[in-house]
């Protein structure tokens, strides 16, 4: 298929920005990734590596880096792939700069704890005139960097757009599957995040395996219920974006917001945790926000209320998990 998708910016130097960075960078297409720190912008364009976040993995030269967001002016499309909480400063800053009509692949995975929106919303808040995508899946950056097979799910609004984008970002390895439920994809991404704290808080805590799978199959209920009362599909949930990435974050230590649930779970102080590490944990700000809109919604998700109970320093975890046992028996149905 021919495209005109030649040039792509890709806002945000983490790991994940760096991977899709990697990824979409080959013959025929030009790949600029803004970072927020000079220094890694720098040890991108010479030394090829970006040692803050993605250590150890060989970048290919014709990936160029920036610290100067108005350098992503008259991009093709443009991947948004700072933190939830930093996606709208991002995304205000690059007014006025990209052509009207603009694809904007939204790839973080969180909710927005100051006004409650998913990142479609700010988008539509600072870029209105940029057309919405949304990729998510279960996808870590390690892996996606070393072309390790990956799919994920990419969800837009206009299927022969969709149809042209995916055309031109896939690879033998990194395969999008196109979807139109925009509010679905970002559901999973943000709520898996929460769950698989919880999951590791029980790993943690040494409950068992057992334990375990029932945290991903009622976190997956919880899903799809707020899923549902929104506006969004339950296949969606059931996809890629859904199942597929809670499965991947609540099974492996490589996930940040799992080995923080490992953590606490094992009795260390979120703070010094998250003092720690030079990365993102999501589900720590998204616990909260999501506990916020599920009750505005009269969506019941008790895993997700007791992650954000012990975050907001209300409830320690073995309080949590009494809480969570000794719910009274209801029927397993989704929406029952
Ligand atoms: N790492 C992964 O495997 C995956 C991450 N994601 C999502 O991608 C998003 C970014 O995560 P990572 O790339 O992993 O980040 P990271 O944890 O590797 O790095 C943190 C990033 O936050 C940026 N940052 C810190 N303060 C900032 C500010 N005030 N304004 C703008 N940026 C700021 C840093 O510059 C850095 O790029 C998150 O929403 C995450 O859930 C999604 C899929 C996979
Ligand atoms: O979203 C991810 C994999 O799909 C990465 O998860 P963590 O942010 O928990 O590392």
């Amino acid at each position: 298929m021919t495209t005109h998708f030649k040039k792509f910016g890709v806002i945000g130097g983490g790991a994940w920005g760096t991977a899709i960075a990697q990824m979409l960078t080959r013959e025929g297409q030009d790949v600029l990734i803004w970072c927020r720190e000079p220094d890694v912008a720098e040890a991108i364009n010479t030394a090829h590596e970006n040692t803050a976040f993605l250590s150890g993995v060989a970048l290919k030269p014709a990936l160029k880096a920036t610290s100067d967001l108005a350098d992503l002016a008259g991009m093709d499309a443009v991947f948004a792939v700072a933190p939830a909480q930093h996606t709208r400063a991002t995304l205000k800053a690059l007014k006025g700069t990209l052509k009207p009509g603009t694809p904007v692949v939204l790839c973080s995975k969180g909710i927005e704890l100051a006004t409650g929106e998913f990142m479609t919303q700010v988008l539509k808040d600072e870029l209105p005139d940029a057309v919405p995508a949304v990729m998510s899946g279960p996808s870590f950056a390690i892996d996606v960097a070393r072309g390790l097979p990956t799919a994920v799910t990419f969800a837009i609004e206009d299927e022969a757009l969709g149809t042209e984008l995916i055309a031109a970002i896939s690879t033998p390895t990194f395969r999008p599957y196109l979807a139109h439920d925009l509010l679905g994809a970002e559901i999973g991404g943000a709520v898996k995040n929460v769950l698989a704290i919880a999951c590791g808080i029980a790993l943690g805590k040494g409950l068992g395996r057992s334990a375990h799978a029932a945290l991903i199959a009622r976190g997956s209920a919880e899903m799809t219920r707020l899923a549902l009362k929104l506006g969004a599909e339950r296949e969606t949930l059931a996809g890629l974006s859904g199942l597929g990435d809670l499965v991947l974050t609540c099974s492996s230590e490589t996930s940040r917001n799992m080995s923080c649930g490992m953590a606490l779970g094992k009795g260390e102080s979120l703070q010094s945790i998250l003092d720690a590490r030079n990365a993102v944990t999501e589900g720590v700000a998204t616990a909260p926000v999501l506990r916020k809109l599920a009750a505005e919604h009269g969506v019941e998700m008790p895993i997700c209320d007791a992650v954000a109970a012990v975050i907001e320093g209300e409830i320690s975890v073995d309080e949590a998990i009494v809480r969570l046992l000794m719910r009274p028996n209801r029927a397993e149905a989704v929406t029952a």
